[in-house]
């Protein structure tokens, strides 16, 4: 069989193959009209990205040096535009899950397109061997040309906000395990009705197929039944930071830079502008906890 046809059976099929990776543990096992990625896409399309779904064993990226914050809520909390304010304070990389499989959606030839379409339609979670491949991806190139010469860039060094993820059990595992482990999870809560407003709002300007009332109404059965398992468990760690995004945008974000300042090791005023001399001269940072020992 080969990997398209794989893929269309993967939406047809009643009992499609299963991937299989050493994590599998699903807090919502009962999506049974889920459908499950081919299990070696590279076989056809060796340059495709991913290249290759197939994760690794063991964490790809070293935990001392890159730092990762997941960014959860509910469709339209804020993540994204907390996300950008951070990123321009803090030096951060912002990399949205949900961007980046619209990316490969959108990408000539990719195999999975028309799996993501469907699955961003139905306001479904996309197999994790997609999302995360794509995200080692992206984490991989941006350390590899870092956005600035700031001191947190350096020396292999990043920090990296992750926009939407993980929205699964699975994932959450799978990314601890085969990418690098997380070291909080920003969570933005607010009501329903206010996460409609926002999203019907933004939806007359988005572009975005699933801004509208019918898959604005699955993606939040979604989240109600996949991803705040996800975020019960980083919760029962001691990794959350809840923060309601109600408020206005920048009363929100005030909120957003006490907590953020408290877990890193600088705050938004001392990170810009380190060039790259300076901080060579700051080499301890590197051994540096990432996290103040107050979460
Ligand atoms: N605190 C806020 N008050 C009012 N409007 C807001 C606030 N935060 C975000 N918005 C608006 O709500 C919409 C959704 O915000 P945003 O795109 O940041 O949400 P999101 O959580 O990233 O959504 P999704 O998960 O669907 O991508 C945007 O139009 C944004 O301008
Ligand atoms: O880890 C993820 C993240 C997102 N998705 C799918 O993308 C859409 C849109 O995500 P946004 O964060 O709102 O941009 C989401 O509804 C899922 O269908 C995913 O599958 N896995």
């Amino acid at each position: 069989m080969t990997v398209i046809d794989k893929v269309k059976s993967a939406f047809t099929s009643d009992s499609p193959e299963t991937t299989t990776t050493s994590t599998q543990s699903n807090a919502t096992p009962s999506h049974t009209e889920e459908k499950n990625v081919p299990s070696h896409p590279k076989e056809s399309n060796a340059k495709s990205v991913p290249e290759t779904a197939v994760l690794s064993d063991k964490a790809v990226f070293d935990q001392n040096k890159v730092t990762v914050i997941f960014v959860l809520g509910g469709p339209g909390a804020g993540k994204g535009t907390q996300c950008e304010k951070l990123v321009n304070d803090y030096k951060f990389k912002h990399l949205s899950a949900g961007d980046l499989l619209r990316e490969e959606r959108n990408r000539p030839g990719s195999t999975y397109g028309e799996l993501i379409t469907e699955y961003i339609r139905e306001g479904k979670i996309v197999p994790q061997e997609v999302t995360i491949k794509l995200l080692e991806n992206a984490m991989s190139s941006t350390l590899a040309s870092p956005p600035n010469t700031t001191n947190e860039w350096l020396n292999g060094k990043g920090r990296f906000l992750i926009d939407g993820f993980p929205r699964k059990m699975d994932q959450a595992l799978k990314f601890d395990e085969s990418v690098v482990k997380s070291s909080f999870v920003l969570f933005f809560s607010t009501n329903e009705n206010i996460l409609l407003e926002r999203l019907l709002e933004r939806g007359k300007t988005s572009g975005r197929d699933d801004d509208n009332k019918e898959s604005i109404v699955k993606r939040f059965r979604t989240f109600v039944e996949t991803s705040m398992p996800v975020v019960d468990y980083y919760r029962k760690l001691g990794k959350v930071v809840e923060i309601d995004s109600s408020p206005p945008i920048d009363e929100v974000y005030e909120k957003v830079k006490i907590e953020i300042d408290q877990r890193l090791n600088s705050s938004s005023t001392q990170t810009s502008n380190t060039t790259q001399s300076t901080s060579t001269t700051n080499a301890s940072n590197d051994a540096a906890p990432i996290l103040a020992p107050a979460i």
